[in-house]
């Protein structure tokens, strides 16, 4: 009999990167990816727009540090890809200027100690001085809490309103009140929960072991050397997919299935059978999931209601993604972008200054992010698409004083695109992991809503699953 093949659910980075690792270890083994949609790659999409000119869809840039930098710069090597990634470095003004709308005015945050040390608008005394407010600041005993709560009381509202709001914008659309303060500072909470202060468990840690980094390859070195604070790809971060699924093609033991809806899962001892959208069915004798954790709680509902629920928790938001190709040079003050934290009660979350990130000559390339946390308060359950274009232009129009028209728009509603990492977050994955492994179930989760949302998270949560299932 043939044996029923490991099944990788979902086509996006980390699916596809889970079966990149899982080929590799799995010999002669057969294995089954099943995508719902006719594209892979998820949420990364890059559309060629000019010769030059790319669109992104979903994520632009990628960290290359830590342990998840590093792994995801040494798979980008064994995929042969060094020649196509494109380094921001430190000195560029792309990875220098990263801006916040506050009060009418765009202001560019402290990028050096020299910035700390010095008063700048919109913050009412040098940053130095907020964040030394966690010296004298009364600490509390909780199991979580938001990331705006720990903020405001250990740096003050100004660091939660303008600093934290506005970057948890540009991670995950989200609300500070609502997420985690594990999402973002989970070190620092670490500290202040056992010593009483960040700075206390900062000294305490001082003298400890750093975090174990895996053997850096090529890039990974090079981007060391050459301080890279970001990188992307010459033809758009959909180089990275194509890529992967190219070497799946090559080791030839992946069946790749496309417009491959699964719609239920039943395990029945240490098998499972997968209902597909067309009428067919798949025995596995592994899934690993990587889709969002709320859309396989509706796949396992009926048989696993507990876990079900548990997977549910983790809450997704829409995002509206606005891309304008201009001619000419429109932006006076280069950098990454900038992001508008929500005290300022306007209809956008943040633009991304991409040709400032590509180099483009005489051309602007903007992409305006909207909605997330928001989005149905703000633009109700189905905007139109040329509602979304004129409240992009309008801003933009207005905080860059552009008056031209864009050569070439495009506007993509990403629905349920992000995952919110609520606070009780850590708890619940806990309770979830307990209960596949309670229930010993042929299952192991990856993707962006477990352990980080990023691209690296993704692809070492990926690596991570099925170093596992082989443990
Ligand atoms: C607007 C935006 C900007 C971002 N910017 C950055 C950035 O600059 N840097 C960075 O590091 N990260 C960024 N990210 C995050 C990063 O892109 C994502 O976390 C990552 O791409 C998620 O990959 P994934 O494989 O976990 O999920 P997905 O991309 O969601 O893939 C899941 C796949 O599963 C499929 N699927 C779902 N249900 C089923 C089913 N029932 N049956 C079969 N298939 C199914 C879906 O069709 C999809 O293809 C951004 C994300 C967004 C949305
Ligand atoms: C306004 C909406 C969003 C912008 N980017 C994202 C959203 C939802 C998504 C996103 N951006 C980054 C990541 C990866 C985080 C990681 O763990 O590596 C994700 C999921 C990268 C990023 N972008 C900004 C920051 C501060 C970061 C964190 C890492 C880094 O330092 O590079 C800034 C930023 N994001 C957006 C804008 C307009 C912006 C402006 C400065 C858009």
């Amino acid at each position: 009999m043939v044996p029923s093949p490991k099944t990788i659910l979902g086509g996006g980075l980390s699916g596809l990167s889970a079966a990149y690792y899982l080929s590799k270890l799995a010999g002669k083994e057969k294995l089954a990816l099943i995508e719902a949609s006719n594209h892979l790659g998820g949420w990364i999409k890059s559309e060629k727009v000019d010769k030059e000119v790319v669109f992104e869809q979903g994520p632009r840039t990628i960290r290359p540090v830590g342990a998840a930098g590093i792994n995801t710069l040494n798979l980008l090597d064994d995929l042969g890809l060094n020649s196509e990634v494109v380094p921001i470095t430190r000195d560029n003004v792309a990875a220098k200027n990263r801006l916040i709308y506050v009060n009418g005015e765009l202001h560019t945050l402290p990028n050096s100690i020299l910035s700390l040390l010095s008063k700048q608008k919109p913050f009412s005394k040098p940053l130095a001085l907020h964040l030394m407010q966690d010296l004298t600041a009364k600490s509390i005993k909780v199991p979580d809490e938001s990331l705006y709560d720990f903020t405001k009381r250990r740096f003050g509202p100004e660091i939660a309103d303008y600093l934290i709001d506005a970057m948890l914008c540009g991670i995950c659309a989200g609300n500070s009140r609502e997420v985690s303060v594990n999402f973002l500072m989970k070190k620092l909470f670490m500290y202040e929960q056992k010593y009483g202060s960040i700075t206390k468990g900062v000294f305490k840690h001082l003298l400890d072991k750093k975090e174990k980094l895996p053997n850096r390859g090529l890039l990974a070195a090079q981007a060391k050397l050459g301080k890279w604070n970001v990188y992307t790809f010459k033809g758009g971060m959909e180089t990275l997919p194509i890529a992967l699924e190219g070497a799946l093609k090559y080791f030839g033991n992946t069946q790749i299935h496309l417009n491959m809806k699964c719609e239920k899962i039943t395990f029945n001892n240490d098998k499972c059978l997968l209902d597909l959208h067309d009428g067919s069915q798949q025995d596995s004798s592994h899934i690993i999931s990587s889709i969002a954790a709320k859309n396989l709680a509706y796949l396992i509902a009926n048989q696993h209601p507990d876990l079900a629920n548990k997977l549910a928790k983790i809450k997704m938001v829409d995002v509206a993604v606005i891309n304008l190709f201009y001619n000419g040079n429109l932006i006076k003050n280069p950098g990454f972008g900038f992001l508008v934290p929500p005290k300022e009660k306007l209809p956008i979350l943040g633009v991304i200054y991409d040709s400032c990130c590509h180099n483009y000559q005489n051309k602007t390339v903007l992409t305006v992010m909207m909605g997330g946390y928001w989005f149905k308060d703000l633009f109700g359950d189905d905007p139109s698409e040329e509602t979304l274009f004129n409240i992009a232009r309008d801003n933009l129009n207005k905080i860059l004083n552009i008056s031209d028209e864009p050569v070439q728009y495009k506007v993509n509603i990403l629905r349920q695109c992000i995952p919110q990492y609520l606070v009780g977050h850590q708890q619940n994955l806990e309770e979830i992991n307990k209960y596949i492994k309670d229930k010993k179930l042929p299952l192991s989760l990856c993707g962006a809503s477990y352990n980080g949302v990023g691209v690296n998270d993704v692809i070492l949560s990926a690596k991570n699953a099925v170093e596992n299932i082989y443990l």
